[in-house]
């Protein structure tokens, strides 16, 4: 109720952060099912509660956030709501909206009083005093906290005596200050231009009262004749105070001084300290403000006065023309100020976040040693919960990097992990194990598929990633023969967007040889036809190794040949990028395994891969005798790849990767069976899907 005021609306974008499905009942918002944008449905508070009974009668949570005056009415006008509903409000004054919230649900009621105004830049950090009304409540509680609300509980009697001295006394104070200075004839710009920080911070809060609703700001004063008899008591105080300096009694006055100063004591110290931090932060967004200002006049001067004319009176336009370039750009400064003093609070809050992340991590590996503490299942389940969470606006793909760098940095904190591919530096396989374990795992480069493996079954890595598959090419027929021989299991997969760069030192027009791996020849076919007809294609172990090759012919003065390879080939050899992505398929993808000593338990979305050879191949029906076990229990198979044998007692082998996972009842049921009717089986693994 009242979602689209000032106050409401901020709550409703909140609510709407966390995913939650928030209705906004006010007649200043389009009538339901109407989007934003279209004219206010208007109505009386009980037209308004009337039009919206339905959603309001369904809701888990009814919040009020209607101006003091109509708040108890528009209580008293709610439809019945559910009973495990809770009815809660963030009027400023308590009282009366309690007793009207009791009196119109008898389930869970909460008395909720923002300590900030709408402006501001976002809930963490600020206060919220809840005046309790009855039943559980906690979920709502949990939430503003979760926001980074401090919740304050007070009730609400005791709330709006308290409000007396902060807000009514203090904004009357205000109010007349302001009212004098206007009375007074006051020069706001002489008395800035005199004003250090301190008496400049104390005259923006003077006139930050009046920026804003001056109803809102009646309504608190005179929520009470108690908070009218508090300020007959100021008057008076005030009056006292007066005659005493007019009667010269300057003893009285300093004895109030200390008297004051001694009901401060406990705190004198401390706000001192923090009033000088104040200041000193104030000094500083001042300055940044002013070096934009001059900054956007500088670069804005030349525009206006450039067609201005040499006239006095173009020149004045001019002149005016700077000055309101000059005061926009204040104004702008003075915008984005309190969002970058946010922005700080939030880097430092995350660093405390971070590095407590990071002691924890440090405790698990501390028990577990590094590469135990790794648990490709968890982290699955982490980043596809945080995604599943993302409240935007952040792309799910970027608070999946910025999680997995998180992890990789934390997980790194004892040891890094050491992940063994297919070297040189700079291969796309490299840009997987990054993808996959992160920036701070240790990229280990050996010579072959085979040596990948190797380091790895002789535990001198971690984890070997190797390639299985092309979205253009298909499988890697090597890769999927060394999966029937290694004792390592399959821990994760990669799926890696190749971008092929063409690479050199020399022109496009003078390029004579293209080296590459066969595999990027392939992937770039069309390309080298049709822009480099008659090149030389040249095919060698890796697409750095190309690179590296070129970057030597190049040093030799041989600057006619190029490579294929990722970017950071290119980077790595200190070769040019004379055509970027050149490959065929704009969507070219590679998949790969993350392979290591033992595939982890379920994650709840899962991949098994294995190898099998069924008995006698050439045999009719053979095959789909082979699979009928998976159709049988349930279980789709989402590859197969077929591999000739060279020699052996069968013809085919064959790679196939299931929906599941191998401790998955179906899944188990399924692998046993075709165990069973198999001549050779091999089990690589159950890993976390991607994507
Ligand atoms: N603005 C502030 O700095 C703070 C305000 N509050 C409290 O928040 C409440 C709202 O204040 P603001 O957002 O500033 O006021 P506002 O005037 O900006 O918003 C009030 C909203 O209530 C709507 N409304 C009026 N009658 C209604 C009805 N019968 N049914 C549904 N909606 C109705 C209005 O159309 C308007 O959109 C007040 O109770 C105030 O005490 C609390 C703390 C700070
Ligand atoms: O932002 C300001 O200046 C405020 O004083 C905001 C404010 C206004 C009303 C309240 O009940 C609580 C906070």
């Amino acid at each position: 109720m009242g979602g689209a005021g000032a106050l409401g609306s901020r709550f409703v974008e909140w609510f709407r952060g966390d995913g939650d499905l928030v209705h906004v009942v006010d007649p200043a918002a389009p009538a339901p099912g109407l989007a934003e944008g279209h004219a206010p449905a208007g109505g009386s508070p009980a037209e308004v509660a009337a039009r919206d009974a339905e959603v309001l009668a369904a809701a888990d949570l009814v919040l009020v956030a209607v101006p003091i005056p109509v708040t108890p009415e528009v209580i008293a006008g709610l439809p019945p709501l559910r009973p495990d509903a809770v009815l809660a409000d963030l009027t400023s004054v308590k009282g009366p909206a309690l007793e009207a919230m009791l009196a119109a649900h008898a389930g869970p009621v909460a008395g909720l009083h923002p300590m900030f105004g709408p402006d501001v830049a976002g809930p963490a950090g600020e206060v919220v005093v809840h005046s309790p009304g009855r039943g559980d409540v906690h979920w709502l509680l949990e939430r503003l906290t979760g926001w980074g609300l401090r919740v304050e509980p007070v009730a609400a009697a005791e709330h709006d005596r308290l409000m007396g001295l902060i807000q009514a006394l203090r904004h009357t104070v205000t109010a007349a200050y302001g009212v004098n200075l206007r009375r007074e004839g006051a020069d706001l710009d002489t008395l800035l231009a005199l004003s250090s920080p301190i008496y400049r911070t104390e005259l923006m809060m003077v006139g930050r009262l009046f920026a804003q609703d001056p109803g809102l700001y009646h309504d608190i004063i005179t929520a009470s004749e108690a908070n009218l008899e508090l300020l007959e008591r100021f008057h008076q105080t005030l009056g006292e105070l007066i005659t005493g300096l007019r009667a010269g009694d300057r003893e009285g006055f300093v004895a109030e001084f200390e008297a004051v100063g001694e009901h401060f004591a406990t705190h004198s110290e401390g706000f001192l300290t923090e009033s000088r931090e104040l200041l000193a932060a104030a000094k500083e967004l001042r300055a940044a403000a002013r070096d934009e200002a001059q900054e956007a006049a500088a670069a804005g001067a030349g525009v206006p006065a450039a067609g201005a004319g040499a006239d006095g009176a173009a020149t004045g336009e001019a002149g005016d023309a700077e000055d309101g370039a000059a005061a926009r750009v204040d104004d702008m400064a003075a915008r984005l100020a309190p969002h970058r003093v946010e922005i700080d609070r939030i880097d430092r809050e995350l660093l405390r976040l971070i590095s407590a992340r990071a002691a924890q991590a440090r405790a698990i590996g501390a028990i577990k040693g590094t590469a135990a503490a790794y648990r490709p299942e968890r982290e699955a389940q982490v980043l596809r919960g945080l995604v599943e969470r993302n409240p935007g606006p952040l792309p799910d793909n970027a608070v999946r990097r910025v999680f997995r760098e998180l992890m990789s940095e934390c997980l790194a904190v004892e040891r890094p992990l050491t992940v063994s591919y297919l070297g040189p530096r700079g291969t796309f396989t490299e840009q997987a194990a990054v993808q996959h374990f992160g920036g701070a795992a240790r990229p280990v480069p050996a010579a072959s598929l085979e040596g990948v493996l190797r380091e790895v079954e002789a535990r001198q890595a971690d984890y070997a990633v190797v390639p299985v598959e092309n979205s253009t090419e298909g499988s890697v027929g090597r890769t999927l023969d060394l999966l029937t021989r290694t004792p390592l299991e399959a821990v994760g997969e990669v799926r890696l967007r190749i971008e092929h760069q063409l690479m050199g030192r020399g022109e496009v027009s003078g390029v004579r040889r293209v080296y590459a791996h066969s595999q990027a020849l392939a992937q770039c076919q069309d390309f080298l036809t049709r822009h480099l007809p008659g090149v030389e294609r040249l095919p060698v172990s890796s697409n750095a190794e190309a690179a590296r090759l070129v970057a030597e012919l190049a040093a030799q003065g041989v600057t006619d040949v190029a490579a294929l390879g990722p970017e950071s080939a290119a980077a790595v050899y200190g070769l040019n990028v004379l055509r970027p992505g050149v490959q065929d398929d704009p969507e070219n993808t590679t998949r790969f395994l993350v392979l290591g000593h033992e595939s982890p338990p379920p994650s709840g979305s899962d991949t098994t891969s294995l190898v099998v050879a069924p008995p006698q191949t050439d045999r009719d029906g053979a095959l789909l005798g082979m699979l009928k076990p998976l159709a049988e229990h349930g279980v789709s198979m989402t590859r197969l790849e077929s591999r000739p044998m060279r020699g052996g007692l069968w013809q085919y082998l064959f790679y196939l990767e299931l929906d599941g996972h191998a401790q998955d009842p179906q899944v188990a049921a399924a692998l046993e069976a075709l165990r069973a009717g198999s001549v050779f089986y091999r089990l690589v693994g159950s890993y976390p899907r991607v994507g």
